[in-house]
């Protein structure tokens, strides 16, 4: 379904030089797969999500999705694409304040196919029936509670049926409890959608809700077992922890 081969992606900063990201990805994700990308911060995940999401183009490498070389397609195929084949979670819910849930969730079907725009009504009403929030349909973002904004934004996301689905630190602003929750929702949703679900994250107990967990770590993904990115990840603290000590002294 996705297939990324040897990509790069580097920036160029304001005193002229290159800041190198990614070095070299390569990832393959199928239909109806659960993947944790793992990293610590500034590893490069929301980069990745960007170029995985169709958003961003790399600076070398192909990537594939659904059989189209993403790089022969315009500006305009590659957001016809984007809109009809990826849907987004975000930490912080990102849903439109002054709108209802149901408005929210009939957002994404004003640009879809003729079918999906005639019933967008119907439709958004059974994706908020999906995520057990019908009865909410009518309220503001600011009349529910963090974890109910992030079931909407499930709703939004799945409701125009995407291959695949990314989140990125989805449940960053909810507590543990909340956390799980959304998890293990999203892990039904994907599996009643068909939908490929990729979590992006820093969190290991999100990160062990997936069927395959790899690791961003010096510009590279890796597929690796939990008890293996948990020891990158304390590695690569205690590494920063003396890099700051050595600053201070
Ligand atoms: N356009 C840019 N210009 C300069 N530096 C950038 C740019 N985009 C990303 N970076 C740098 O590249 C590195 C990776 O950034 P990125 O946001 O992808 O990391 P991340 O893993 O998502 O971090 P976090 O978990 O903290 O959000 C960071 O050091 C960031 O400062």
């Amino acid at each position: 379904m996705l297939e990324v081969s040897e990509v790069t992606r580097a920036v160029t900063l304001p005193d002229g030089s290159e800041l190198s990201i990614l070095r070299g990805v390569n990832l393959r994700v199928f239909a109806g797969e659960r993947v944790a990308i793992l990293g610590r911060s500034g590893a490069g995940k929301t980069t990745l999500l960007n170029l995985l999401g169709l958003i961003d183009r790399p600076t070398s490498g192909s990537i594939r999705f659904r059989g189209q070389d993403a790089a022969a397609l315009s500006e305009a195929r590659l957001a016809k694409l984007r809109g009809a084949s990826v849907g987004f979670v975000f930490q912080q819910f990102n849903l439109l304040e002054n709108r209802t849930a149901h408005a929210n969730v009939v957002m994404p079907l004003l640009y879809g196919s003729p079918k999906q725009f005639w019933q967008r009504e119907r439709l958004a009403l059974e994706a908020l029936r999906a995520v057990e929030l019908a009865d909410r349909a009518d309220q503001l973002p600011r009349q529910l509670s963090g974890g109910e904004q992030q079931r909407v934004a499930i709703a939004r996301a799945l409701v125009r049926q995407p291959a695949l689905l990314l989140a990125d630190e989805p449940t960053g602003a909810l507590d543990v409890g909340t956390g799980q929750l959304v998890m293990r929702l999203l892990a039904r949703m994907s599996a009643e959608t068909g939908s490929a679900l990729v979590t992006i994250t820093h969190d290991l107990f999100v990160a062990a809700t997936a069927e395959r967990i790899l690791l961003l770590q010096d510009g590279v993904l890796r597929e690796c077992t939990l008890d293996e990115a948990e020891q990158a990840l304390r590695a690569d603290a205690r590494e920063r922890e003396a890099t700051e000590l050595r600053d201070r002294v």
